[in-house]
């Protein structure tokens, strides 16, 4: 049996819209992610469990992890007969790229299972292929450090998909699920079809500027940077209690917060744990509405996918 870890995810790090993602993971070794396990069997099954399976869809053909069996056969030219299970440790529609973590521990299960039919690049082009279907528009930065780990940057030319960018080995992010649904496709629905110049020239400087920061190992540089003018304006009026909690955070000390993926769920950034503590502390008091809720203090996952024992 082979049992494959995914971890949660941060979209856009405020800077990078659809081109810039972070992989995280609590520091006190919690899993925050979802798993799939296969074996072999007579024929195709897909089991789910966890502490969210019964979000997942009644059409058990609607849950993407079938849908990744079903691609991964046709891509294969046959037909898997396989055991699967999901284990859906991750809530739906939170901004911690949950359907992310499905796909890319459903996808690499099955390819680690066959001894590795197709290399990184051609199973990162399926999973963003999947994840497309579910958000209506292909968009890596969830997959991509899902799967590779650490902070990923879309490139999409010259056959290279994403590559890596240094992040900062003392960075807590501080991860604050509020318990409430924020579904991407309807948060991406309600963006501006065209921007303003201006907003332009300030998101290349703040995106250029960031990634300038981390090869050149800049911390304050690039925290400064980390500012959303393409989403976080519009999409703030879909999170409840966001815009208290950014300003909450920044008296705090936070470097840098902003929304997770589409949200609901808020990062903000420290390098000192005692900072990252009392940030945790305000969140779970004021930012969580309800007992699906959770704030965790993480690192970046610099391992992305893996298999466990
Ligand atoms: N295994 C799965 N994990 C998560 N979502 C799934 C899964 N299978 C199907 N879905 C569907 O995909 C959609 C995911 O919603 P989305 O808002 O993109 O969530 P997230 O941002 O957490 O990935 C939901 O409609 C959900 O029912
Ligand atoms: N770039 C996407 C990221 C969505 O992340 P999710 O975790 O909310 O699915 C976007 O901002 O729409």
């Amino acid at each position: 049996m082979i049992k494959i870890y995914a971890p949660a995810s941060i979209g856009n790090v405020s800077v990078g819209f659809d081109v810039l993602g972070a992989a995280v993971s609590p520091i006190d070794g919690a899993l925050l992610g979802d798993c799939v396990s296969i074996q072999s069997a007579d024929s195709f099954s897909l089991s789910n469990k966890g502490r969210f399976v019964s979000k997942l869809p009644t059409e058990p053909k609607e849950n993407i992890v079938y849908q990744c069996w079903e691609l991964f056969c046709q891509r294969l030219g046959r037909e898997l007969p396989v055991a699967m299970v999901l284990e859906k440790n991750m809530p739906i529609g939170s901004g911690l790229g949950s359907s992310a973590c499905s796909v890319v521990a459903g996808l690499m299960a099955l390819n680690e299972f066959c001894d590795r039919p197709f290399n990184q690049t051609e199973l990162l082009g399926m999973m963003g292929e999947l994840e497309g279907r579910i958000s209506g528009s292909v968009h890596y930065d969830n997959v991509a450090p899902c799967y590779l780990g650490g902070m990923q940057l879309m490139l999409e030319e010259n056959g290279i998909i994403s590559q890596s960018v240094p992040g900062f080995d003392n960075w807590y992010w501080v991860m604050a699920y509020p318990g409430i649904k924020v579904s991407t496709a309807e948060a991406r629905a309600i963006l501006p079809a065209q921007y303003l110049r201006q907003d332009c020239i300030r998101h290349g400087r703040y995106l250029a500027g960031f990634i300038h920061a981390c090869h050149t190992q800049q911390p304050e540089l690039a925290a400064k940077l980390m500012q959303d003018v393409i989403a976080e304006p519009y999409r703030t009026r879909l999170l409840p209690g966001f815009a208290e909690a950014r300003k909450a955070s920044q008296d705090i000390g936070a470097l840098a917060c902003g929304i997770s993926g589409s949200g609901p769920t808020l990062f903000a950034v420290s390098d000192r744990l005692e900072t990252a503590q009392r940030l945790a502390d305000w969140l779970t008091k004021h930012y969580v509405q309800n007992d699906e809720g959770f704030v965790h203090v993480c690192r970046l996952d610099t391992a992305g996918a893996r298999k466990l024992d």
